[in-house]
């Protein structure tokens, strides 16, 4: 997951390979709820792992629930059979509103000491329709906040429920969904009847959730999608293991970058079939419909370009509420304008949607126009683009359309504010995208921080790589590396074995590991870091040959989304167009009493005056070679940064990058 303040997509010029996703959200929490409804223990395997499913095991945990996470992915729950042990609780919900909902009506029915809540916009999502509903069938809640919406405090209710129970279906399905999961629990001597007011909304959520209570023994008998009947003598019964599809709303924003980008063999989508039980595989109708070609398989898809342009669409997205959000970013690339209508419920969302969509398509260059429940995106021509910065709205689904949008003929890159808010449904989205998006190499950024040792640029360097979500090379382990192994081969690091470690160096099993480095399966971090290792690197890096094994390496560190390399020629030889060249020093001085410290600390003793010879001796041969010498490039900028700080520094170099990317304050 990019945890960075925004992430920059570089341009995207095609797509080709395979994606497994992760588990569907809907799924997911429905099956927690009912599994912790039901007697027996249920294995689920294949679940969401996503702040959203979070909330619902942490609530579950707190209602009194065995939860053992067994693997990533796999749960095991112990049912409560219909009665939560804890009375009291205080349970936080976040922004999940797969667990509000449901665990709302579960808990009303069943009565206790609850209050639910959630983050602010939690609090701004509406949950009167369901509270009525709930109230008019004998159940006591109360508003903690403001009238409608949550948070809320349950207490102990008074059922009545020979009568139907009407309950509003055209804000969200959502309310329909809490009431059939719940109402089982009380319909043991006689059938409890559900009468939908209004037109019903997002239907094939109201499919999912009938088609889990059955697994879970709940037949529940329909009439339309007016009148819901759940029989006498109901009881919730575990199916013992339960596997959860993926989740065919992430799949939109692939099947959508199969549409638009994989031109000559088809991206691959695995754990999702034509079949799903998801409403929103249906999305693969308007993606054929806009020119996909999509072929299915029973757990698998593969999709392809077919139409480019593509085809303008007009559309009722009432059945695929959530996917249909990729459709306006798919519309951008299309021959005409396209309509979505019937999406009111865009409006309650995780933010009102509408207006997002349309405001950051419009930062894109687009024209959109919007109305109530509808919003028509005309297309963007080559040319018409611009460099956007996407404010996300802690809306997943924003982020992850909008990412569609770095595949622009322009090549323009696209900025992502907070990429972290993927994590609802998808954490991993962004390296999922890297892991099949294709861009020439030269589209990919490379920021360069060369200077002599100890001036701070692998500091400096790791710090700004963190902080844009890039990539980290350290060339000078590379050499490191070289100079461990070519000892321990025993191969006297002079001219005269130039040839025999070059030979070396070029097959060197070397790989870096969250900040450790291995040479095969040896852990070399702490050995390559002593300052004879140093020295002996900055012996072996005068022989050209060696430098000359050393490059396709280095190159291949220049991977999606982008690059920061620290070392000595970074900007003069490895990546001579890189976007931004620093150039990090400070006084001889400085330098050597920073590496004492260094040492100190380390437990290693060492005299400032001897180190600092020593590094003055690294310097003058760094940078009188004639090969690769240490020296500024010519476009580099110069940081003496003798009296900064660390984060002065990082400070420096990241303002500097943002200077040099086209995004605007
Ligand atoms: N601006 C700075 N102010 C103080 N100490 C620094 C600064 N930059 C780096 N250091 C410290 O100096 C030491 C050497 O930094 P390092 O990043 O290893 O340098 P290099 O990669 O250039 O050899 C580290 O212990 C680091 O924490
Ligand atoms: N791109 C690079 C990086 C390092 N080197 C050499 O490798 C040695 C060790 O590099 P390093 O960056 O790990 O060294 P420090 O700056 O941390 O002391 C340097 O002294 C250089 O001689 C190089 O020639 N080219």
């Amino acid at each position: 997951m990019y945890a960075t303040p925004f992430l920059d997509l570089p341009p995207l010029e095609s797509a080709v390979g395979e994606v497994a996703l992760p588990g569907s959200k809907s799924i997911s929490n429905r099956v927690l709820l009912l599994a912790a409804l039901s007697e027996g223990t249920t294995a689920v395997h294949d679940l969401l792992d996503s702040d959203d499913t979070r909330v619902m095991l942490d609530a579950l945990v707190q209602l009194g629930c065995g939860v053992r996470r067994i693997a990533p992915g796999q749960v095991e729950i112990d049912g409560l059979a219909g009665q939560p042990p804890a009375v009291s609780a205080r349970l936080f919900l976040g922004n999940a509103g797969t667990a509000m909902r449901p665990l709302t009506a579960a808990l009303a029915v069943l009565g206790g000491d609850f209050v639910l809540e959630g983050v602010p916009r939690m609090h701004e999502r509406p949950i009167g329709d369901l509270v009525d509903a709930l109230r008019a069938l004998g159940c006591t809640i109360g508003y903690l906040g403001n009238e409608g919406y949550p948070p809320l405090a349950i207490g102990r209710p008074a059922l009545h429920l020979d009568a139907p129970i009407p309950v509003r279906g055209d804000v969200s399905s959502q309310f329909l969904t809490a009431l059939l999961m719940a109402l089982p629990l009380v319909a043991t001597e006689r059938p409890v009847v559900i009468e939908v007011q209004g037109e019903l909304i997002s239907r094939p959520y109201v499919e999912i959730t009938l088609n889990l209570l059955q697994r879970f023994g709940i037949a529940v008998e329909r009439e339309g999608w007016q009148r819901f009947t759940i029989p006498a003598g109901s009881r919730y019964r575990s199916p013992g293991k339960l596997h959860v599809e993926a989740d065919a709303s992430s799949a939109s924003y692939f099947i959508a970058l199969g549409a638009m980008a994989a031109v000559e063999q088809p991206l691959r989508i695995r754990g999702l079939g034509e079949e799903s039980i998801q409403g929103d595989i249906r999305f693969i109708d308007a993606a054929r419909q806009m020119g996909a070609v999509v072929e299915g398989g029973a757990n698998r898809l593969a999709i392809r370009r077919g139409a480019w342009p593509l085809k303008a669409i007009d559309i009722d997205c009432n059945h695929i509420p959530d996917a249909a959000m990729t459709l306006a970013v798919m519309a951008l690339f299309a021959d005409g304008p396209s309509t979505l209508r019937n999406i009111a419920s865009w409006r309650v969302k995780e933010t009102d949607r509408i207006a997002a969509m349309a405001t950051e398509a419009r930062k894109l260059g687009a024209t959109v126009e919007e109305g109530p429940d509808w919003l028509r995106i005309h297309p963007l021509p080559a040319g018409a683009w611009k460099a956007a910065t996407i404010h996300t709205y802690d809306d997943h689904r924003v982020a992850m359309c909008f990412s569609l949008a770095a595949f622009n003929p322009d090549r323009l890159p696209v900025r992502i504010e907070d990429p972290k808010c993927v994590a609802k449904t998808f954490p991993d989205y962004f390296e999922t995208l890297f892991s099949v998006a294709r861009t020439a190499t030269a589209n990919i950024p490379v920021l360069c921080i060369d200077g002599p040792t100890a001036s701070g640029k692998g500091t400096v360097a790791a710090a700004v790589a963190a902080r844009l979500g890039y990539h980290f090379l350290d060339s000078g382990a590379m050499y490191r590396v070289t100079a461990l192994a070519a000892t321990r081969a025993g191969l006297a690091i002079a001219p005269e074995q130039e040839a025999a470690i070059a030979a070396l160096a070029r097959t060197l099993p070397v790989r870096f590991l969250d900040g450790r480095v291995l040479i095969g399966e040896d852990d070399v971090t702490d050995a390559i870091r002593t300052e004879e290792a140093g020295m002996n690197a900055s012996r072996v890096s005068a022989l050209p040959a060696v430098r000359d094994a050393l490059v396709a390496l280095q190159h291949g560190f220049r991977r999606l989304p982008g690059l920061v390399a620290d070392g000595r020629d970074m900007g003069t030889v490895i990546f001579p167009g890189a976007d931004l060249k620093v150039y990090l020093t400070a006084s001889a001085q400085t330098r050597a009493e920073r590496r004492h410290q260094q040492l100190l600390a380390k437990g290693i003793p060492a005299k400032i005056a001897d180190l600092r010879a020593d590094l003055e001796a690294r310097d003058l041969r760094d940078s009188s070679r004639p090969v690769a010498p240490l020296k500024p490039a010519q476009d580099a900028l110069v940081l003496d940064n003798s009296t900064a700080t660390i984060e002065q520094s990082v400070a420096q170099v990241v303002s500097w990058w943002q200077g040099k990317r086209p995004f605007g304050a």
